[in-house]
């Protein structure tokens, strides 16, 4: 039997694919698989016999990555499972930027009592009117999943989009439109775009990225949009730009004290990914992920490890060793397994900067000693015996 905890709640249509050896567990301390969406992990303890986290979504950020690598607790995503959800609510928010859709909308409810409003409404409505999208620049940082959806589906809207990435995958390079200009730096982006949407993850090098420097480089009335997190945006500077009229607009899908209320500030409860096809997707791929890392070992879309897969378990015993990349590893775990006579049947090694992950298949039994020599090598992290 093996236990899993959720902490936020999950898709049933994902939880459900777990088969009849899978077990909740009220305490995330008795859990071999932790599931969880935005809650944050950094202030809790690890079990003892947590073997991986999946994250229902795509940041990582309420994970202490550092923590699990070391003690070898393999952390998924799902990558692009919810890009579509976002995507459709960057485009909601540079419509709700450029059109008064909000304030019309309180306008008409506070004249829920007021029988002239059909009238009324032809003398109010210019309070309301806004600009359209067609024909206007828009500028994408991070092109990956959810960016080259922004872009391409913005280029349907006539938008003239340019995109930013120097890390652009191969992949989300062939997925995005012909018609999408390079921008080399974030300057020429800053410079030319009317609207700027931010779709990077929160890391040391993109928290606080849209700062005073940022915005002083941008058009006068450009509008911001960051569905990515709040912290990439400096929100002091953010204020002063809103206040000053030189930011129209800053839409965003994280409520903070310093950003909510303020002139300018659209301000979302992170609806993002909140859509039942996104959750669902979600769900569907963190459940696959923990089963198929549980049971044969597998890892795939991990942020700390890296990807390795030999297929399914099969009849042979499989050992997996979580260590550090370094060499001479896989020397003494061949040594440890030809001094117990064991043959191997298959094996697989792949790094992924300072840790490594190795799978190995032996043809007979694997006697509890010889895991207790792998695991008392300089280095490992963790080592499992499927059987
Ligand atoms: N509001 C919401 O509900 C959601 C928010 N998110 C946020 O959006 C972020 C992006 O999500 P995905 O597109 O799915 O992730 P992704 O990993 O597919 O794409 C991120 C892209 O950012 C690029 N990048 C990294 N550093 C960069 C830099 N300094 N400048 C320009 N590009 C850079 C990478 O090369 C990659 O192409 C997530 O990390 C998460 O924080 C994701 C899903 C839902
Ligand atoms: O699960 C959620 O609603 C949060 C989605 C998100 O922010 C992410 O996937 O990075």
């Amino acid at each position: 039997m093996y236990h899993y905890h959720c902490l936020n709640p999950i898709a049933e249509v994902g939880l459900n694919r777990f088969t009849e050896n899978y077990i909740p567990v009220k305490d995330a301390k008795d859990a071999q698989a932790i599931l969880v969406r935005s809650a944050s992990m950094h202030e809790m303890e690890l079990g003892k016999e947590l073997l991986c986290i999946a994250r229902a979504g795509a940041g990582v950020n309420n994970i202490p990555l550092d923590q699990c690598t070391k003690e070898g607790v393999v952390v998924f995503n799902t990558p692009g499972a919810n890009a579509n959800g976002v995507k459709e609510l960057v485009i909601a928010g540079m419509l709700l930027a450029s059109r008064d859709i909000i304030g019309g909308v309180n306008w008409v409810q506070e004249k829920e009592e007021d029988g002239n409003i059909a009238k009324e409404t032809e003398k109010a409505k210019k309070a309301f009117a806004g600009r359209e999208l067609d024909g206007k620049k828009l500028g994408v940082i991070g092109l990956g999943a959810i960016g080259v959806l922004v872009a391409n589906a913005a280029t349907h809207l006539g938008m003239d989009v340019y995109g930013y990435d120097p890390y652009v995958s191969v992949d989300a390079a062939w997925r995005l439109s012909r018609s999408i200009h390079h921008a080399k730096t974030l300057d020429e982006l800053y410079k030319e775009c009317d609207y700027i949407t931010v779709h990077v993850p929160a890391l040391e090098s993109t928290i606080g990225m849209i700062d005073k420097n940022a915005m002083t480089l941008m058009k006068k009335n450009v509008v911001i949009l960051n569905f990515a997190r709040d912290t990439l945006v400096n929100e002091e500077d953010m204020v002063d730009a809103l206040l000053s009229g030189k930011v129209k607009n800053y839409v965003s899908d994280f409520p903070t004290p310093k950003i909510v209320g303020v002139k300018g500030a659209i301000v979302i409860p992170h609806l993002g990914a909140s859509t039942e096809e996104s959750e669902d997707n979600c769900a569907k791929m963190a459940v696959k992920e923990t089963m198929n890392y549980i049971e044969n070992g597998n890892i795939k879309n991990s942020v700390n490890y890296p990807d390795c897969d030999m297929g399914f378990r099969g009849e042979n015993s499989r050992i997996t060793l979580l260590h550090e990349n370094k060499p001479n590893m896989i020397g003494q775990f061949s040594n440890i397994l030809g001094e117990a006579s064991m043959n191997i049947a298959d094996m697989s090694n792949k790094g992924k900067k300072s840790f490594a992950y190795t799978m190995i298949d032996i043809d007979s039994e694997v006697p509890q000693d010889v895991i207790d020599k792998l695991a008392s090598v300089d280095g490992v992290k963790k080592v499992r015996l499927l059987t």
